[in-house]
């Protein structure tokens, strides 16, 4: 099977606008393929361009230089240079994200939050509003709790309807940041098994896990971040 993401060559710095334009380095020749069916999670010291490296994959921070290459509709995508519907359709497709907090929209039900991502997809909103459903009742997310707008739920709450919303569709590719940060043991195993489902589906999977017995539980791989510090030598 064609490998679903590459990253070539990248690298990236910030420029503080307000601050006479000093460049900040984060990373640089990051170089790394996640495989169909694989985990690979991102490690090294906090600071060193992990969640960085996650936005500019998903398309959120542009690239300086480089390539983000993503197998989509049986060809492959240039996502740092994409153009913005492309890269729309890209994530709408074909590369999910589950981001550390959830958006909240005003007035939307927690299942409508979860079930958006099939309805923009074409799926029939009542088998859609199903599947979200069976994944809140998986995550232990009380029924009464459903219909109600995820804006006054508790951090856990709410980080357990966005990770419902990242796992629902059938996305080839997952990138995860830091989805078990605010969960107990028991939801954490949830998403533990959720994502050893992902990979048996021959999902490529790419995340950030701070929490120790998570990363060993559901990584193949971990990348040291720190390898692609600029002035370093990527190995
Ligand atoms: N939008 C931004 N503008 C300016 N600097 C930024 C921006 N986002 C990140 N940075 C800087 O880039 C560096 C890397 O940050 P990043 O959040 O990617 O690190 P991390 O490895 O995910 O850290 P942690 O493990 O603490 O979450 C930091 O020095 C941070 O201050």
């Amino acid at each position: 099977m064609p490998t679903p993401l590459v990253v070539s060559e990248v690298s990236k710095s910030f420029t503080m606008h307000l601050r006479d334009g000093i460049r900040l380095p984060v990373v640089s020749n990051v170089a790394f393929s996640v495989a169909s069916g694989e985990c690979v999670v991102l490690g090294g010291p906090s600071g060193v361009g992990k969640s960085s490296l996650l936005k500019m994959i998903y398309g959120n921070y542009a690239v300086d230089t480089g390539q983000i290459l993503i197998r989509h509709d049986g060809r492959i995508v240039d996502l740092a240079a994409a153009d913005p519907r492309t890269v729309l359709h890209v994530r709408r497709h074909t590369l999910g994200y589950v981001s550390q907090f959830l958006r909240t929209v005003p007035r939307v039900a927690a299942i409508d939050v979860v079930a958006e991502p099939l309805v923009a997809r074409g799926e029939d909103a009542g088998t859609a509003r199903e599947k979200a459903g069976a994944l809140l009742a998986r995550l232990n997310l009380p029924e009464a709790l459903w219909q109600l707008p995820p804006a006054t739920f508790s951090g856990g709450e709410q980080q357990r309807v966005n990770i419902a919303r990242g796992f629902i569709t059938e996305h080839r590719i997952l990138l995860l940041d830091e989805p078990t940060a605010s969960l107990d043991a028991r939801n954490r195993a949830v998403v533990v098994g959720m994502i050893e489902e992902k990979k048996q589906a021959g999902v490529a999977l790419l995340g950030i896990f701070h929490d120790g017995e998570v990363r060993e539980a559901v990584a193949d791989r971990i990348l040291d971040v720190q390898l692609f510090s600029p002035g370093k030598i990527a190995a």
